[in-house]
């Protein structure tokens, strides 16, 4: 008798990437282990339409995001899909052009932090995503997962859809899973702060504050924000153009 093929499982991380830090790798990992997928897919957002601004242009996100995720010991692959579209970022949009790529019977997961689980009910279509992915959720300090801080037909939704990661990759999409155990104290916005932490006259972060960058940045993140001297002025506006330091195609 023929064994049946395996389904195959890909794990999908999205994100402003501005820029990619230690909390995103952190996520990334955590389910990499706790789902094992054949591939984790990884989508700069083009235009993260609830963002007020962004401070590095799409092609640094990306190629941060290539520097960051290309060191996992594990099939990834960077998809530019949105930062190649004109609209805002819809992730229904994204996982619908990933479901014709994939197919029907491929599962996909996508994943999000705490914070982004308090505001999925203000996501385009967001009762739709469960007919197209799984959602998988983790903790983020400063981001509640308790009943109150979560809006009540999205905790329905989790509640009656939490699956186990055999069941996950087992089916293509509508479960769910909330993860308690990540605790990562990063955020971009802390980043982007500390790179302006320093004299006005350097415009170079102080010591202290460069620390704390080695620390919550990979080393070549870090290394490529100061090579293009991203992040140093106060923000520039959100559909950023490419400036001059823009990374050249290979
Ligand atoms: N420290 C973290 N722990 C858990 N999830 C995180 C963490 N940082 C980011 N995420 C998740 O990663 C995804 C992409 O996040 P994003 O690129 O907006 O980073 P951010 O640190 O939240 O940025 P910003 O500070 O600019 O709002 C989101 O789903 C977010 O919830
Ligand atoms: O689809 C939406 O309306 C939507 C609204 C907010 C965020 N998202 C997606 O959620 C992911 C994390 O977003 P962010 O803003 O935390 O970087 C990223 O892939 C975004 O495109 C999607």
């Amino acid at each position: 008798m023929r064994e049946a093929a395996a389904r195959r499982c890909v794990a999908v991380l999205g994100g402003s990437f501005d820029p990619v830090h230690a909390g995103h790798l952190a996520l990334a990992s955590y389910f990499a282990k706790w789902l094992v997928p054949d591939e984790l897919r990884i989508l700069p957002a083009g235009n993260p339409w609830q963002k007020p601004a962004l401070g590095a242009s799409a092609e640094h996100r990306v190629a941060m995001a290539r520097l960051a995720f290309g060191g996992l010991a594990m099939p990834v692959v960077i998809d530019e899909q949105e930062v190649r579209r004109d609209t805002p970022t819809y992730t229904i949009d994204t996982i619908r052009e990933l479901r014709q790529e994939l197919g029907g019977d491929a599962s996909i997961a996508f994943i999000i932090g705490a914070d982004q689980l308090q505001r999925l009910d203000t996501w385009k279509e967001w009762r739709s995503l469960f007919d197209a992915t799984h959602l998988c959720v983790a903790s983020r300090p400063g981001f509640n997962l308790d009943a109150a801080s979560i809006p009540a037909e999205v905790a329905r939704e989790f509640r009656r859809r939490e699956a186990s990661a055999d069941q996950m990759r087992g089916s293509p999409h509508g479960l769910t899973h909330i993860a308690t155990a990540l605790q990562f104290d990063v955020a971009a916005t802390e980043i982007r702060t500390l790179l302006q932490a320093g004299p006005q006259e350097t415009a170079k972060p102080d010591a202290a504050a460069q620390a704390q960058l080695r620390r919550l940045l990979p080393d070549a993140v870090l290394d490529y924000i100061k090579q293009h001297h991203l992040y140093e002025n106060e923000w520039t506006s959100k559909n950023c153009k490419p400036s001059s330091s823009t990374p050249s195609k290979t």
